[in-house]
């Protein structure tokens, strides 16, 4: 993909923010009105990355990676301390009406539901903002709401519903007026696993019925591994790798993972040839073998033990991505020496 076709474009995004130190005892304290000593913390420092179309990505990082000020930053929340950044052609930070109408920010930690009313009144507020036709409005509500599976909730106040509802509810309020670009901050969080599923499932339609682009960040490694081919890995506001999440999987863990069941307990010694020992308790044992020796390996397990049940794997994406995260801390700290 060509820059020139790309719908977003981020180069060599900085996002700095100066915070005041606080310092303790109330004589420092009278003293940093005065003078208060402040530190910049880099965010985000020097990312650049582009989006197709249609496209779906997942944002990778650990917390305080720099996700949230990125998608704000995109959202035209925040104003970037240097670089560049396009959405559809426009300049986030001005804020012009015909930018608000095509994107979306949702922040599963945060809510825009007016919390004693119904959320159908919240919908109508964003209709008005909007000035989305009626017609339109009540289609979109209503096929919002089948796909959700909501109801006559939406006619429920707010403060009523559960946290899953409320979530379903949010993601409706944030697409009244039908936008073409969705920033997914969280939109999972704390909800229970099938609503996960639930709230996944939507979103994947929406991004194929409207060809919308999707820019996600969870914790929950199966929203990312259901939704985004594409991750961008982010990691002290720098970006560590940008493309597919196999591949990432692949070059961070190229084992596969086995698990045994013996019919009688083994020893740990009989398993050493086999691979990394993650497991082993007796008539039970996890062994990460290298992929290109799997065959081999399982062979000689079949011929030298007693296997009466043998599952292939791969390790959690969650282990996975703990694992990266930590390397390059590791070797971050390595280089800075
Ligand atoms: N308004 C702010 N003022 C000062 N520092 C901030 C502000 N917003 C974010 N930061 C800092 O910038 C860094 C990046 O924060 P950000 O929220 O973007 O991380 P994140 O990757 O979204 O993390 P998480 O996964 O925890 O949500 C953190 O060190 C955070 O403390």
């Amino acid at each position: 993909m060509s820059m020139s076709d790309a719908q977003i474009v981020v180069r060599d995004l900085r996002k700095e923010f100066r915070v005041h130190q606080r310092a303790a005892g109330l004589l420092a304290a009278t003293r940093s009105l005065f003078r208060r000593p402040t530190t910049i913390v880099k965010a985000v420092d020097g990312i650049s990355f582009s989006l197709a179309r249609g496209e779906r990505v997942g944002f990778l990082g650990p917390n305080g990676a720099g996700k949230t000020t990125t998608l704000k930053t995109l959202a035209g929340l925040l104003h970037p301390t240097s670089g560049e950044v396009r959405v559809d052609g426009h300049v986030p930070q001005k804020r012009e009406v015909r930018f608000l109408e095509k994107v979306t920010l949702v922040m599963g930690q945060k809510q825009q539901l007016l919390w004693d009313l119904p959320p159908v009144e919240t919908f109508e507020l964003n209709r008005a903002v909007y000035e989305v036709p009626r017609t339109r409005f009540e289609k979109t509500v209503r096929e919002l709401s089948e796909l959700l599976e909501l109801g006559d909730l939406v006619k429920k106040p707010t403060r009523e519903l559960s946290l899953g509802e409320r979530m379903k509810c949010e993601l409706i309020a944030a697409l009244i007026h039908e936008p073409k670009v969705l920033f997914l901050d969280e939109p999972t969080i704390g909800l229970d696993v099938a609503m996960q599923v639930a709230v996944r499932e939507f979103v994947r339609r929406y991004n194929q019925e409207h060809e919308a682009t999707l820019i996600l960040t969870s914790h929950y490694m199966d929203d990312v591994a259901a939704l985004c081919p594409r991750v961008l890995v982010i990691d002290k506001g720098v970006l560590s790798y940008d493309g597919a999440l196999d591949e990432l999987v692949r070059r961070v863990r190229p084992e596969k993972r086995v698990v045994l069941r013996f019919s009688r307990a083994v020893e740990r010694g009989d398993l050493d040839a086999l691979g990394k020992i993650v497991e082993h308790a007796g008539e039970r044992a996890v062994i990460d073998v290298p992929q290109q020796d799997l065959g081999a390996r399982v062979s000689r397990a079949l011929e030298t033990l007693p296997v009466i049940d043998l599952e292939v794997t791969s390790a959690p994406l969650e282990e996975v991505m703990s694992e990266l995260f930590a390397r390059t801390r590791k070797e971050r700290a390595e280089h800075a020496r």
